[in-house]
C-alpha cells in the first residue's frame, strides 16, 4: 500500500524483470489508459514512482546497483489471462515513456502474473503499448527461486 499524493492509499505491485517497476492499474488513479492524455499518464506514473521511492526500500539479492525502482507501469488492469493483449504504458528513468511495451517491464509483469497464479509456465501472454500499439509476447519458462 502506497500513499500516493492526490490519490490516497493505492495498492501497488513491485516486480523485477531486469529492473524493478511498480505496477498499478491506471483506473485506480482515475485514468483510462487508452483515452487519457499521455501527459496525464506520465504525471500519475511519476507520482507513483516518487511515492514508492520515498516509502519503500528496494532490495536485490545479488546486486546493490540494481536495487532501485526504475519506473512505474500503468496497466489496463487485465492481469487475468486472455488471448487479447493487455495494454500498458511504461514511464521510466527521468519521466521517459517507452514506445514499446518494455522488455524488462513485460518480463517483470509476467513474473508478477505467474506469481499470482494468473499465468502458467509456457503460457504465452501478449502486451501492448498504449502509446504506439506495438505488441510484445512473453512467457515464464521456469522458476529460479
Ligand atoms: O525495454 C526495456 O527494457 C528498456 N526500454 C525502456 C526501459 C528499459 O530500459
Amino acid at each position: 500500500m502506497v500513499d500516493v499524493p492526490g490519490h490516497g492509499k493505492v495498492v501497488v505491485d513491485i516486480a523485477y524483470g531486469g529492473a524493478f517497476y511498480a505496477f498499478v492499474s491506471a483506473e485506480k488513479l482515475g485514468l483510462d489508459i487508452c483515452s487519457a492524455k499521455t501527459r496525464d499518464l506520465v504525471d500519475a506514473a511519476s507520482t507513483v514512482t516518487e511515492a514508492v521511492k520515498a516509502q519503500f526500500k528496494i532490495n536485490h539479492p545479488d546486486s546493490e546497483d540494481l536495487a532501485f525502482l526504475y519506473g512505474t507501469i500503468l496497466t489496463d488492469g487485465k492481469d487475468a489471462y486472455t488471448k487479447e493483449p493487455t495494454t500498458n504504458i511504461c514511464v521510466f528513468a527521468d519521466e521517459q515513456v517507452d514506445r514499446s511495451p518494455t522488455g524488462s517491464g513485460v518480463t517483470a509483469r509476467i513474473a508478477l502474473q505467474y506469481h499470482k497464479g494468473l499465468l502458467e509456465l509456457n503460457q504465452t501472454r501478449a502486451f501492448k503499448s498504449s502509446t504506439t500499439g506495438s505488441v510484445f509476447t512473453g512467457k515464464a519458462v521456469r522458476e529460479l527461486l
